[in-house]
């Protein structure tokens, strides 16, 4: 049999909240909204009038003309596509290549919309290029490349709540990973004739641990209107840190995947192991009200609450509940109302990782 001429997957990618409080660049869980790429190849025809071979449309959020590219060469998801493929020896996508983007993972906000774009990309790249030897652990590698911190790209390639860490590496991969992202990933990702191969991931650069999740547990997440580009966040982080708060961290890192674990969950060390000394209070320059809210929300002032953090590098807060699910976000809804900020919130679960899922 040959090569069928139309073929149709979609890819579907949850988003994820980072850090879960002490675990910054460590902790992540996928949650259950979806970024889905409706992907198909028209192999029947001789050529494509698209650059890079490929047609990107877009729905959901941040849907005004211009705000997401539809250039191939611009988007953030055919780009690492284009990534995995040119260290590969491909240098456009099939002829013809349709990817439709069906996002509704709020742009700027915590909640992963980059991991996610990212962790698509890269099994899109996967997929349109034949590539089946690259397992999910080679993925992580070329996502690693991309988003350089493990947690929310983690947690949405492999689902779950999860722990990431990056090995040590030998020193020629150690350089290899510093390699300017602009390089790995140009934008515009140039044209199709330059040959040039960029920067392979060395292996084994990332790995994960899945940790239980007690089934109890729900995560409010409350959206504010107003985006934190994750870069100008880490911007705000000092360089150096006092002892005392990389132990208060270590402390409360311990204790969280086994205190999520438990069933029925404790309230008390939940609120304690959520707590954080390495991210948020920085971060609050740039979310007006994020330390009274986390400071105020307590399991002894909210019934059902177990503990609340920034999600990601914000501005969402995660509150994780059990119960009173609508009362807990109201009250961080009106907190924020005082600073003239709106809100929105959402009931979410754990979700599975990435998968890609044959239409036709
Ligand atoms: N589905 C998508 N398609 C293309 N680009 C995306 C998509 N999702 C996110 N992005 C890019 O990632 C940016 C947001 O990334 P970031 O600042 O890390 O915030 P977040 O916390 O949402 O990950 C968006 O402004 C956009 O440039
Ligand atoms: N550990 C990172 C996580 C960023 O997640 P995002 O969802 O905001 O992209 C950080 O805190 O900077």
């Amino acid at each position: 049999m040959g090569t069928p001429t139309m073929e149709s997957f979609t890819i579907r990618t949850p988003c994820s909240s980072a850090n879960i409080g002490p675990g910054f660049d460590v902790i992540g869980l996928a949650l259950s909204v979806y970024l889905e790429l409706r992907v198909t190849i028209d192999r029947s025809k001789p050529s494509s009038e698209h650059p890079l071979n490929c047609r990107v449309t877009y729905e959901g959020e941040g849907d005004e003309p211009g705000e997401i590219p539809l250039d191939p060469s611009e988007n953030l998801i055919t780009r690492a596509a284009l990534y995995v493929l040119r260290c590969h020896d491909q240098r456009a996508f099939p002829v013809e290549t349709h990817v439709h983007i069906a996002n509704p993972i709020p742009l700027g906000r915590g909640l992963g919309s980059s991991g996610a774009a990212v962790v698509a990309g890269v099994m899109l790249g996967k997929v349109v290029g034949g590539l089946d030897h690259l397992d999910d652990s080679r993925l992580f590698d070329f996502c690693l490349m991309i988003e350089r911190h493990p947690d929310n790209v983690g947690a949405a390639l492999f689902g779950g709540f999860v722990g990431t860490y990056l090995k040590p590496l030998a020193p020629e991969d150690v350089a290899r990973v510093e390699i300017p992202l602009s390089e790995v990933l140009p934008s515009p990702a140039g044209g199709v004739d330059t040959g040039e191969r960029p920067p392979e991931p060395p292996f084994g650069i990332g790995h994960h641990i899945k940790f239980p999740w007690a089934k109890e547990i729900k995560a409010v997440a409350i959206i504010p209107n107003f985006e934190v580009a994750t870069a100008k966040a880490r911007e705000v982080l000092p360089r150096l840190y006092p002892i005392q708060d990389v132990v208060f961290n270590m402390q409360r890192i311990a204790l969280l995947p086994v205190a999520l674990g438990q069933s029925p969950p404790d309230p008390e060390l939940i609120n304690l192991a959520m707590q954080d000394k390495l991210h948020q209070q920085y971060r609050q320059t740039l979310i007006p009200g994020l330390q009274e809210i986390v400071d105020s929300m307590t399991p002894a002032t909210q019934k059902g609450l177990l503990g609340v953090c920034l999600s990601g590098a914000g501005p969402t807060i995660l509150a994780l509940a059990t119960s009173n699910f609508e009362e807990i976000a109201e009250r961080i809804i009106a907190r924020f109302r005082k600073e003239n900020i709106d809100c929105r919130w959402k009931l979410l679960e754990p979700a599975e990782g990435t998968k890609v899922i044959k239409t036709q």
